[in-house]
């Protein structure tokens, strides 16, 4: 992030010329005949440094390295500053510099730990508070309905970050739910979205929570008022809205013009970025969820690993070497893409998750200082719990022309010990057996013993893998809150490593702005053809086709 070209440091042209001279000899099954040692000397076991007891196992041993590798990739991290950088990030700086605003998601899990001198970072503990008195107030059955009944549905109206993190936790810790009470999460504007969510809830036990950073986001302002429509046609009176609608937002101008009373308003501050936001107010729905303690255990974790990113040397930082690990792939053997497999079930938003997470905040092209990259940044995030992606697209991840590095995650233990986790042990199997295939694969003397003599040769040739295929993989104990926090944390600490690298601003998504813009512009031209103006052919063809075939 100090705005420098990546390409310009003296350990990338370094990297760049041992990619080409050892690429040849970078072969897994040969690197772990050579040091029968490879995993113990490439894998860590994280222990949370405070808070709740959270462990993990990193095993990045099936990757294309060498202790030489990773040394100059750890140089690589020094010379961009990453340590300074992170610093600033943790002291308040304004390291978001097109925005110019501090990034600190980190203090909104401090618990008073780190010092942190940015306003509102001081506000953090009473807004917990809040999410908790109303949480518990409406977990209980304190909190009433306009008709005095209990609240037995809540919907969070919100999208991109005000959505996905909510989601995402809710779904990974649904063992840890409350399950008198049901939470839908409606973000598309397609009516479709909030239309069939309607369809589901009950006006008087219906709790709405309103998420949105800047409470001018299209999609969440329509939802939000055909919710109000939708409740008041029932409920009638306007006074009731105080028991149905609370918003989660920075902007208190807007929340209460809506007609959300401010005691009803949770708070959060311009320095928390809408995809590191789950930790804030937009977490609200989370806390119902799984209880406040619950939530604030998920915070507890992911200070842990805060703290681990902040003071462990780069050579045992864990988001430093996953980060460092993502660079040599993207930038040195061109990979486009990282897979992320859970295999859990629990997990199986986590790649969405992540989609925004990595991609809104590193898919950049220019430099903090303005230059043009000549390198590649932010790879496409992908991917599905495992075992279901192995039915569908693990066919091209083993034996396409891509080279997709991806990180395996599993828990040791299941929540759900079904059939004597028998089924456990078959989805750990396959968590086990994915990355071996990928690394080893079966060469093609192993397919003609197999076979036998007297098949065609494209047959032998067909069921050949050629393996070098490089992953991660993460095991934990079990998923509990403190884990998925902390897990959270690394991934967004891998993210800062990588941008800071790279130079770029992960911290702000001028990207989205664009779309935006000329969908406003195009909304006002929908009426008649002859309003429609200014736009290419295709554009103007589209639009008239739209105008020739609609109903209403
Ligand atoms: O929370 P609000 O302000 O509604 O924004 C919701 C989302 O909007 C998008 O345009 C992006 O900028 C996301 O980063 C953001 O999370």
């Amino acid at each position: 992030m100090s705005g420098k070209l990546a390409s310009e440091y003296p350990s990338w042209k370094k990297l760049e010329q041992i990619h080409a001279s050892e690429q040849a000899r970078l072969v897994l099954r040969d690197l772990f005949a050579q040091d029968p040692a490879r995993f113990a000397h490439f894998s860590k076991e994280y222990t949370s440094p405070s808070g709740p007891d959270v462990t993990f196992l990193l095993d990045y041993s099936k990757n294309l390295i060498t202790q030489p590798i990773v040394d100059t990739l750890l140089t690589l991290v020094r010379e961009a500053q990453v340590e300074q950088f992170r610093d600033k990030m943790f002291a308040g700086e304004h390291i978001n510099t097109s925005e110019d605003r501090a990034v600190l998601h980190v203090a909104l899990r401090n618990f008073g730990d780190f010092k942190i001198a940015e306003a509102g970072a001081d506000e953090v503990d009473g807004v917990l508070k809040h999410i908790k008195v109303f949480s518990n107030a409406v977990r209980s059955g304190e909190w009433k309905g306009y008709t005095g009944k209990t609240i037995d549905t809540i919907v969070n109206i919100g999208i991109g970050g005000s959505d996905l993190g909510p989601v995402m936790v809710t779904e990974a810790l649904k063992a840890y739910s409350k399950r008198d009470l049901t939470a839908h999460f409606v973000s598309n504007i397609d009516g479709t979205h909030i239309a069939e969510t309607l369809k589901l809830c009950n006006p008087e036990t219906t709790l709405f929570i309103i998420a949105s950073k800047t409470f001018t986001t299209q999609e969440t302002i329509t939802n939000a008022e055909s919710a109000r429509d939708w409740f008041l046609a029932t409920a009638g009176d306007k006074a009731h809205v105080a028991k149905h609608f609370v918003a989660l937002s920075t902007n208190t101008a807007a929340v209460t013009s809506f007609g959300i009373a401010k005691e009803n308003m949770f708070r959060f501050w311009d320095w928390v970025g809408g995809r590191y936001s789950l930790w804030s107010a937009i977490g609200l729905s989370i806390a119902l969820v799984i209880g406040y303690d619950n939530f604030e255990e998920l915070l507890k974790g992911a200070h842990g690993m805060d703290e681990h990113f902040l003071k462990t040397p780069l050579e045992d930082n864990l988001p430093v070497i996953m980060a460092i690990i993502g660079i040599w792939y993207n930038d040195f053997y061109g990979a486009q893409t990282h897979a992320l497999l859970p295999y859990d079930q629990y997990l199986h938003k986590f790649a969405d998750y992540f989609q925004q997470g990595d991609m809104e905040s590193n898919g950049k092209s220019v430099t903090k200082g303005g230059q043009r990259v000549n390198y590649q940044t932010g790879p496409i995030i992908w991917g599905a719990a495992g075992t279901n992606g192995q039915h569908s697209f693990y066919q091209l991840v083993h034996q396409g022309t891509k080279l997709i590095p991806a990180d395996f995650l599993a828990p040791a233990t299941t929540h759900n010990p079904i059939a004597h986790s028998k089924h456990h042990r078959i989805l750990l199997s396959n968590f086990f057996a994915q990355p071996e295939a990928l690394a080893f694969g079966k060469t093609e003397e192993e397919v003609r013993k197999e076979l036998g003599p007297g098949q065609t040769e494209a047959l032998y040739k067909s069921k050949v893998f050629e393996g070098n295929k490089p992953s991660n993989s993460l095991m934990f104990p079990k998923l509990t809150p403190a884990t998925l926090g902390a897990l959270i944390a690394l991934y967004e600490h891998k993210i800062f490593v990588q941008g800071v690298v790279w130079g770029i601003n992960s911290f702000d998504q001028m990207g989205v702005e664009l779309g935006k813009a000329l969908a406003k512009n195009i909304l006002v031209q929908l009426g008649t053809p002859a309003d429609v103006k200014g736009h290419d052919s295709s554009t103007t063809g589209l639009i008239h086709y739209y105008q020739k075939h609609r109903k209403e």
